[in-house]
């Protein structure tokens, strides 16, 4: 998906939520646990009942490939169930060693290997420019790079200096030189807010997937405020506060309530 497209879908939707598909088998209701495939039982269900909320869809591969090679079979059977109209997003945060990273590479892109397909992979920027580029040696697909995320640990690298400059403003300008706005995002927590309008400066005109309201408090009218920009700009995703809004038969309705909710305050910003 190109980053009109992306925004087509955003106004025409009026939202930028992304759903993360953080789908533990542990936390899906009772009623599905007898299903030949829960996980892709539930996902197809969540994605039915929020798809005209959402312009994107973010399975978080770890909870798939802890249930081996039936958890890939559920995460193929889900990407594929994705409307074509949304962003998927493989949140895998790889990165290595470049015939390393190319393999990922592969087996998140090339649907002749794994069979799946994503637009997009979360990547870690710690390995430098050779374990980020062979992701960017696939036409039309984007890396989103991690930049300041959202959990307490962001502090120990993320806001050191180097030179005058925390690393992850390195991260993120260095990056830059690496590929444009319209095939690099950067991860964004919604927990840090705050460093929205500083990040603004550096890339006016990337795209941010930004994790972390719901489940960990970040505030959507913050991370609107200071990170909307003219072709929306955001991803905000919400994982276990839509998933798991209740753990009874009403599970998709529940979920449809609480995308509905996020899309209503974004239109809101949007206009
Ligand atoms: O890359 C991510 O998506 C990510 C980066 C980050 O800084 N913080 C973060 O929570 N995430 C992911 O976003 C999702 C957040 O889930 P909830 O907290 O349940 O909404 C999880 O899949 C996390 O792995």
């Amino acid at each position: 998906m190109t980053y009109e497209e992306l925004y087509l879908q955003i106004r025409h939707k009026q939202s930028y939520l992304c759903v993360g598909l953080d789908t533990d088998i542990r936390k899906i209701p009772a009623h599905l646990q007898n299903d030949p495939d829960p996980v892709f039982a539930f996902n197809r269900q969540i994605i039915d009942a929020t798809a005209e909320f959402a312009v994107a869809y973010k399975p978080n591969i770890a909870f798939y490939e802890a249930q081996g090679p039936r958890g890939w079979e559920s995460l193929r059977k889900t990407l594929a169930y994705i409307p074509k109209s949304c962003f998927t997003i493989a949140d895998a945060k790889r990165g290595d060693i470049g015939n390393t990273s190319d393999l990922y590479a592969r087996t998140f892109f090339d649907p002749s290997a794994a069979g799946l397909d994503f637009d997009s992979i979360t990547v870690a920027p710690y390995m430098g420019h050779d374990s980020v580029t062979p992701f960017l040696n696939y036409n039309g697909k984007w890396v989103i790079l991690l930049a300041l995320t959202s959990n307490p640990g962001s502090q120990d690298f993320q806001v050191q200096h180097i030179g005058n400059q925390p690393l992850f403003e390195y991260v993120m300008q260095t990056a830059q030189t690496w590929a444009s706005h319209d095939r690099l995002m950067f991860v964004v927590g919604a927990t840090q807010a705050e460093q929205l309008g500083r990040i603004r400066q550096i890339a006016p005109n990337h795209f941010l997937l930004v994790p972390g309201v719901g489940a960990q408090g970040g505030s959507l009218a913050e991370v609107s405020r200071y990170g909307l920009n003219e072709h929306g700009g955001l991803l905000v995703n919400a994982s276990r506060s839509i998933l798991y809004a209740s753990s009874g038969t009403d599970f998709a309705r529940r979920a449809a309530g609480e995308a509905h909710k996020l899309q209503r305050e974004m239109a809101g910003f949007l206009s």
